[in-house]
């Protein structure tokens, strides 16, 4: 049968990334998207560009929540930019997904840093300090599906996962967009925002990041 879109982004990784080195994994992804066949991945404009690398850097996390695995590839981008010892928790519900990013994840020799969990975000988020011992989040890249970006940004706050400081970045807030999510994050006193416009992965349509500073 026919293969999936993920399944051959894995074969583009394991022919042109070099393993155990996370760049090449991420270049091979890029390449891959522009050239080959497009992929939702926040891609190199919203990565490297501007936002997601230099948030990460200037957050330098301890610990990561992502909503949204897909392939791999901001998993892949996050972890690169992670300080030693910190750790990464990616959240995937659909189990092709979570097996093509698996494997990502382990050509970049990454593995140790990231922690892939097959689950809905409404069910594994409830979790996270009593299974995975995590007191709270210094970053959550929000990239799942954009009607939950709300609901889970409430369920992060009510299981106390948020402390003062704690950064949400948020992929796609113009496209495909979440409107309810940007009524929520600009207006709460809670929250201190401020929107990075770019473009649509690969392409020229417009979108942007949003990034939201925990206020407590
Ligand atoms: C609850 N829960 N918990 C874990 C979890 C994990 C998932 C999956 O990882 C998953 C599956 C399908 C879709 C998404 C969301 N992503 C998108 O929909 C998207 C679209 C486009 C775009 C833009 C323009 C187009 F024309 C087409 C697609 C560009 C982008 O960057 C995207 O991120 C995420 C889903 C729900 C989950
Ligand atoms: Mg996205």
């Amino acid at each position: 049968t026919r293969s999936t879109r993920p399944q051959r982004l894995l074969g583009a990784v394991r022919r042109t990334a070099t393993r155990g080195d996370p760049r090449s994994v991420v270049r091979a992804i890029d390449d891959f998207c522009r050239h080959t066949e497009w992929a939702m991945n926040v891609g190199d404009e919203k990565g490297t560009g501007c936002i997601l690398d230099s948030v990460v850097s200037e957050v330098s996390p301890a610990t990561v929540l992502e909503l949204g695995t897909y392939c791999g590839y901001s998993t892949v981008r996050i972890a690169t930019l992670l300080p030693p010892g910190a750790k990464l928790i990616t959240l995937e519900f659909n189990p092709d997904f979570a097996l093509i990013a698996r494997q990502v994840i382990a050509w970049a020799g990454l593995e140790e840093k990231v922690h892939l969990v097959e689950g809905s975000s409404g069910d594994l988020i409830p979790l996270m300090k009593e299974k995975f011992g995590v007191k709270s989040f210094d970053l959550v890249f929000l990239d799942h599906w954009k009607d939950r970006y709300l609901p889970d940004t409430k369920l992060l706050e009510e299981c106390g996962l948020l402390q003062k400081g704690s950064v949400l970045l948020a992929d796609n807030v113009i496209c495909p967009g979440s409107p309810d999510y940007l009524e929520y994050i600009r207006n709460s006193p809670k929250y201190r925002s401020q929107h990075f416009k770019s473009h649509l992965e690969y392409t020229k349509v417009e979108d942007g990041l949003e990034k939201s500073v925990f206020l407590g």
